[in-house]
């Protein structure tokens, strides 16, 4: 069986940092398989890495690429040693802003993609095999001028949550990492200038993937970097959501 990481969003941001740091911790991996839809930015991480790099260069909206996926996976009995769902993006602006297409964009990649990804995966994940959700510290309260992304991160909290419940007993760990903001390149297709508050906040790429595979490895359920987020998850279980939706708005102004 050939053991791999398969990372989707591996183009860029937090993917890439964790195509980068997860053969340094996993050092008997065949292979890491990695999807996004630049080729190009593939095939710069392929001759960055060390360990053998499998290219997936797609659309996680299409069907394809599943497809795809799921001959590989089948043909090389892959033994999947842990599956990082990456891929999102997240468009800053009122619900009425952006019409459906944008909004319901950010519901398949986020939701569908990762879910559909998940579903794909764990046939070929055994005892000891992680995933790991890109959820956000969005997951941990409505927002106003980011609802629908904001809502997403909470269905993917949420799914991997109860999942990693589920799987208890078959030794695979789910792991939520619900970071505030983080410098990448997400911020280039925010539509929108990000609030000036959460400037202030954004954390290096690096250090939060460093804790989020120290956190899944640990068999954490969740993984918030830094103390204004973890602040923030605090409040979040004791504020009530009609005064997290007001500070949330206040931030967005
Ligand atoms: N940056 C931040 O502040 C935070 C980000 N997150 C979450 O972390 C994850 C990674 O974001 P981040 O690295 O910051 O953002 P980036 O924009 O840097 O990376 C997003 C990745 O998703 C891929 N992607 C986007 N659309 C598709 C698609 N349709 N099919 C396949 N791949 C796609 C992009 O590749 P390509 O364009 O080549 O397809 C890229 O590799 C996201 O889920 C995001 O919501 C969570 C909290 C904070
Ligand atoms: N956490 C960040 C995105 O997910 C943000 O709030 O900007």
């Amino acid at each position: 069986m050939m053991k791999i990481a398969l990372i989707t969003g591996a183009s860029s941001g937090l993917g890439r940092e964790f195509a980068r740091q997860i053969p340094k911790l996993y050092q008997n991996l065949d292979e890491i398989w990695v999807v996004a839809r630049r080729a190009e930015r593939l095939n710069e991480l392929e001759m960055e890495l060390k360990v053998p790099v499998r290219i997936f260069d797609g659309d996680l909206n299409q069907d394809y690429i599943y497809k795809k996926l799921g001959i590989a996976l089948g043909k090389s009995q892959a033994n999947v040693r842990m599956l990082v769902n990456a891929a999102g993006y997240g468009k800053i602006g009122t619900f009425c802003e952006y019409g459906w297409k944008e909004e319901t964009g950010m519901v398949d990649l986020n939701c569908r993609s990762l879910t559909r990804m998940t579903a794909l995966c764990l046939p070929y994940m055994h005892c000891g095999s992680r995933i790991v959700n890109l959820s956000s510290a969005a997951a941990f309260g409505p927002q106003p001028g980011f609802a629908v992304y904001a809502a997403t991160k909470s269905y993917v909290y949420s799914l991997s949550m109860a999942l990693g419940r589920e799987l208890k007993g078959s030794g695979i760990y789910v792991t939520a990492v619900c970071p505030g903001p983080v410098d990448t390149e997400f911020f280039d297709h925010t539509g929108k200038e990000v609030a000036s508050v959460k400037k202030k906040f954004r954390a290096d790429a690096k250090d939060v993937v460093r804790k989020a595979l120290i956190d899944s490895a640990r068999g954490k359920k969740t993984s918030v970097y830094g103390l204004s987020m973890k602040a923030a998850q605090v409040a979040s279980k004791v504020v009530p959501d009609s005064v997290i939706v007001a500070v949330m708005e206040k931030i967005a102004e």
